[in-house]
């Protein structure tokens, strides 16, 4: 059997256009423009092209955006002051701080300096206590992203075993989250889980999240199963540059039913989800109308 791939490039490509939509009612009925503002510290090469590709998809949808590249030096009370002139900035519906920030500042002082109705990346303290208790927030965007294409694929997820490899706060976590929310029985698998792949042999679905390049190997997967690979790890191959998941996507999808590819799978929905994040909060803002077909 051969996998049924998950075209993450191509719905990404669908729920920008929904966004496209989303920003010119706003425009044209309210007058108003939602923005984004990207805040990078230091110079990590990979984060740089992930912050440009954000910045120009961010314009093609018709919202703004702004980045903020501070050095890798900055002091946290010149980020904080930063974050607190863009929190105080009636053009600015949303904020990101790409991480992870150089080890001299305090990523969740940070994080929780934002104000949580622009915290498009879902990270402040205070969305994580809407999203785990069923409350309305902002929801991460990595597992947005993958939750979409999973309810696309299955349409309902209710009573489906459900492993997450990995209990990050910006991957595993939320994304457990959001499958309990589905009605999944969710099983969250780490490193020091014993038995790893007899834990994810009984998944229907499979969400891997752990940075380690092709990990998961076909029979760990129960046949049929839907496998969401998160992973983006640079490795050198036949003396090339390549981009893999953290599943062995030649064995894996031999056995799975469906599965995402590395790249073109939960990267692109990633992005497509901050620009979804950002109308989101720029219609709550105004007390307008939620966008549909965005949020989870
Ligand atoms: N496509 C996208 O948009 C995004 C992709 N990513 C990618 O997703 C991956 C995960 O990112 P992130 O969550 O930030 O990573 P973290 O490093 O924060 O977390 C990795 C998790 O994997 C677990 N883990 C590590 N080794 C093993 C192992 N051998 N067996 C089982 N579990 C293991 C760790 O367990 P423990 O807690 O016990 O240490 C940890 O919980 C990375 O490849 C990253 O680049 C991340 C964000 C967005
Ligand atoms: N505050 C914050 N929020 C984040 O969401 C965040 C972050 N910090 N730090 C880094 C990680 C990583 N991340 C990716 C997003 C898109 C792709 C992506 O579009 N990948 C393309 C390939 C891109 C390439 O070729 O390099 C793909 O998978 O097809 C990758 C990685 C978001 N992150």
């Amino acid at each position: 059997m051969t996998a049924q791939i998950i075209d993450g490039k191509a719905f990404a490509a669908n729920v920008r256009e929904k966004v496209a939509g989303h920003v010119a009612r706003l425009k044209e009925e309210h007058g108003i423009t939602p923005g984004l503002a990207v805040v990078l510290v230091g110079e990590d090469p990979a984060s740089q092209v992930y912050v440009r590709s954000k910045g120009k998809q961010t314009v093609e949808v018709g919202m703004k955006s702004v980045e903020h590249k501070l050095d890798a030096e900055t002091s946290e009370s010149d980020l904080l002051a930063l974050i607190d002139q863009l929190n105080n900035d009636d053009e600015i519906h949303g904020i990101l701080v790409q991480l992870p920030l150089p080890k001299h500042l305090d990523e969740d002082l940070v994080i929780n300096s934002i104000n949580p109705a622009k915290d498009v990346d879902g990270f402040h303290i205070s969305n994580v206590g809407l999203l785990s208790t069923g409350q309305k927030s902002m929801v991460p965007c990595t597992p947005l992203g993958c939750l979409m294409m999973l309810r696309d694929h299955h349409g309902n997820l209710s009573g489906l075993d459900a492993v997450v490899i990995g209990r990050s706060n910006i991957v595993g976590k939320p994304m457990a989250q959001l499958l309990l929310g589905d009605s999944c029985t969710v099983t969250i698998a780490h490193s020091r889980t014993k038995d790893i792949e007899d834990v994810v042999r009984r998944a229907d679905i499979v969400v891997a999240a752990v940075g380690r390049p092709e990990m998961v190997p076909g029979d760990w997967i129960k046949p049929g199963a839907t496998v969401i690979d998160v992973g983006i790890n640079r490795i050198e191959r036949d003396g090339k540059n390549k981009l893999v998941g953290d599943v062995d996507y030649a064995s894996v999808s031999g056995v799975a039913g469906a599965i995402t590819p590395v790249p073109g799978g939960v990267g692109p929905m990633t992005i497509a989800c901050l620009l979804a994040n950002t109308v989101t909060a720029c219609a709550r803002a105004n007390g307008l109308a939620e966008p549909e077909g965005l949020t989870a």
